[in-house]
């Protein structure tokens, strides 16, 4: 891995200039989703795929023209399998007997130990089926396999990998390893481990000062949806239909362990699709102001605070919320930001991430331009707005801020 060596990283809030981001420009994943696998991979439609890659380098462009460092997850994890150890660790993990079968699990790992580093991460990430294992001169001896025909898919795509923000997230110097709540997202997870742990963009300065979070399908599930930095001491979490309250339970005391944040704030949010993660119904756009979906109600809040050894948990009412939020921010008091919409046009536009910002700076974010009333909202409150087509990416239910995993913030 001959690669310069990478700056400082970490990120303290939602909102510092955006100096290096961690992409997935989506690939042949795409091309499994159909009408009958789309549901289970959360999606809510087929996509083009060279549309989406199109709007998606549209995205990175804007990135790169505004200075942003940006590094792409399918290159930094052809680099580790190219190593013969790491290629092991991530086979053997990614290959999971549970899931596949043992014998299903030999006939893959066969095969895929030979592919070239690109190759594999194709596999890793777009699945394969049973044709192409035959095509690829493997004799499937898998009772699980058995009959099966060869459109089957062996190993599943990950689709979602395109929304770099979940499966993992920086909280100041430290990365939270997400425990995804979907099995369709789980693999993600380990791919973002991998290269925290192993590649040289993250050693040295770039380094993780550690990693929290856990694996597995257990209770304790966080997504980075739902992860917002409000300052560097006080970190915000949705208790969504993604992130429970054992995982928000779980994480606040690693980070209230060590003193990596001195507050975290649990968000009740109500578990529907169209509001999965926390980011899908707001978003904080400079110091003192978020973005927010207007018929959004109050939600109860609970501040978790470190009290000698134990951890201490104080409910605060629904019409406490802002005066929570403007507390985590620093600020005397929140701005709320609330597009002038009616409920349809509200729901239309939070549905296709009109609240689903990211900052590149205070004031300064990238939105898709569909969000078109959002956006003259913002502006006339005098936020900068670049926009970007994404009506196909949108159709995953993500937008610029699930698109993107922050790594580096002034
Ligand atoms: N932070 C986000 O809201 N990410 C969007 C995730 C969309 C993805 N299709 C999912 O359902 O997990």
């Amino acid at each position: 891995m001959a690669l310069s060596p990478a700056p400082r990283t970490g990120v303290h809030d939602e909102i510092s200039a955006l100096r290096r981001v961690m992409v997935h420009a989506p690939g042949p994943e795409l091309e499994r989703l159909t009408p009958d696998t789309r549901e289970e991979l959360l999606f809510d439609e087929v996509l083009w795929r060279d549309r989406a890659q199109a709007q998606h380098a549209e995205f990175t462009s804007l990135l790169r023209d505004e200075g942003v460092e940006v590094l792409e997850l399918a290159v930094l994890l052809a680099d580790l399998v190219a190593e013969p150890a790491l290629r092991e660790e991530i086979l053997r993990r990614a290959l999971d007997p549970a899931v596949l079968g043992d014998i299903a699990v030999q006939d893959l790992h066969g095969a895929l130990a030979q592919l070239s580093p690109r190759h594999l991460v194709d596999v890793l990430i777009g699945g394969i089926t049973v044709g192409e294992l035959r095509a690829l001169g493997v004799s499937l001896r898998s009772i699980a396999l058995h009959g099966a025909p060869p459109e089957h898919l062996v190993l599943d795509p990950l689709p979602n990998h395109l929304f770099t923000r979940d499966p993992s997230a920086w909280i100041g110097d430290v990365v939270s390893v997400s425990a995804m709540r979907h099995p369709a997202r789980r693999r993600e997870s380990l791919h973002l481990e991998m290269i925290y742990r192993h590649h040289p963009q993250f050693a040295g300065e770039a380094a993780p000062r550690r990693l929290v979070g856990r694996d597995g399908a257990g209770a304790a599930t966080v997504e980075g949806g739902d992860v917002m930095m409000l300052s560097s001491r006080v970190l915000a979490v949705g208790m969504s239909e993604r992130t429970s309250a054992v995982g928000v339970e779980r994480l606040a005391a690693d980070l209230l362990a060590d003193g990596s944040v001195e507050r975290v704030v649990a968000i009740a949010l109500p578990h529907r699709r169209s509001m999965m993660h926390l980011d899908t119904v707001t978003t904080v756009v400079d110091e003192e102001s978020m973005l927010r979906f207007g018929p959004l109600e109050p939600l109860e809040t609970f501040e978790i605070e470190r009290a000698g050894e134990r951890l201490l948990s104080r409910a605060r009412p629904a019409d406490e919320m802002d005066a929570v939020l403007a507390r985590g921010l620093g600020v005397p008091s929140l701005r709320v930001l609330t597009p002038p919409l009616d409920a349809y046009a509200a729901a239309r536009e939070q549905w296709d991430d009109g609240c689903n910002v990211l900052a590149l700076a205070p004031g300064r974010v990238i939105a898709y331009e569909r969000a078109a009333a959002t956006n003259e909202y913002l502006r006339g409150e005098g936020v900068e707005v670049l926009e970007f087509a994404g009506d196909e990416l949108g159709r995953g239910r993500g937008g610029p801020r699930c698109m993107s995993c922050p790594v580096a913030r002034d």
